[in-house]
């Protein structure tokens, strides 16, 4: 049996929790090797990060970064990135707003204050206005179960992931998106995801207040 695949990088979501999600929507198990100080950080800079950058997963006999590049090997290896270039491109295309979204999330995450209000008014208006509307006339659009080819895909498996961490901030973002409510009920009823969603999982929660001030000085 081929060796599971290994994730490097901290105790915490980042950059590397849409890889833990895709993974575990595809049934596949992996192993984790959290660096925890700065020092452990700069040893695997010095040694096997391209970029000196994580996420890093070893998989296959790769060592590969760049999320995009990892997020898309899995996809495709799992029949989860379409059967032909149009319908992989829509996925790519889906997937992409999804990850500006949680980008904004993560940001929203590290700042207190003024600016964290500032940041979660833009994260409510770019919900509500842009990106929620946006995979709710996909949807309604075709009518099929799934965001591209009536199958789940990459894009399906970050749309619930940035469904669900929206949520945390926002409760009632789903609130006028009778589509994507329904989406997300049959997305958390695949048995994958339910177990993903299951307590004990692979799945990180929101990061506390140590834990923030723990991943500043990583990377610091
Ligand atoms: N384009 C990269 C960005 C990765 C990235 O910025 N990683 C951060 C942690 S989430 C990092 O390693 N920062 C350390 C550094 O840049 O020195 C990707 O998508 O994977």
């Amino acid at each position: 049996m081929a060796n599971k695949p290994i994730l490097h990088y901290f105790n915490g979501r980042g950059r590397m929790e849409s890889i833990r999600w895709l993974l575990a929507a595809a049934g596949v198990e992996f192993e984790e090797q959290f660096f925890e100080t700065k020092e452990e950080l700069q040893k695997l800079k010095a040694t096997v990060l391209l970029f000196q950058q994580v996420p890093m997963v070893e998989i296959d006999g790769m060592k590969l970064v760049q999320c995009r590049a990892i997020l898309h090997y899995i996809a495709e290896k799992h029949s989860l990135l379409g059967k032909d270039l149009k319908e992989r491109t829509l996925i790519i295309m889906y997937s992409e707003g999804t990850m500006e979204l949680m980008e904004l999330l993560m940001i929203y995450s590290v700042l207190t204050g003024e600016e964290q209000k500032q940041k979660l008014d833009e994260i409510t208006n770019k919900t509500k206005n842009r990106y929620f509307p946006a995979y709710e006339k996909v949807l309604k659009t075709h009518g099929q179960n799934f965001l591209v080819g009536n199958q789940m895909s990459l894009a399906d498996v970050q749309l619930i992931e940035t469904i669900l961490m929206v949520e945390e901030v926002i409760p009632d973002a789903l609130s006028g998106f009778p589509l994507l409510q329904a989406f997300k009920t049959r997305m958390s009823n695949i048995p994958t995801i339910k177990k993903f969603l299951a307590p004990g999982s692979k799945r990180k929660p929101v990061a506390d207040a140590k834990s923030l001030e723990n991943i500043r000085k990583i990377f610091s």
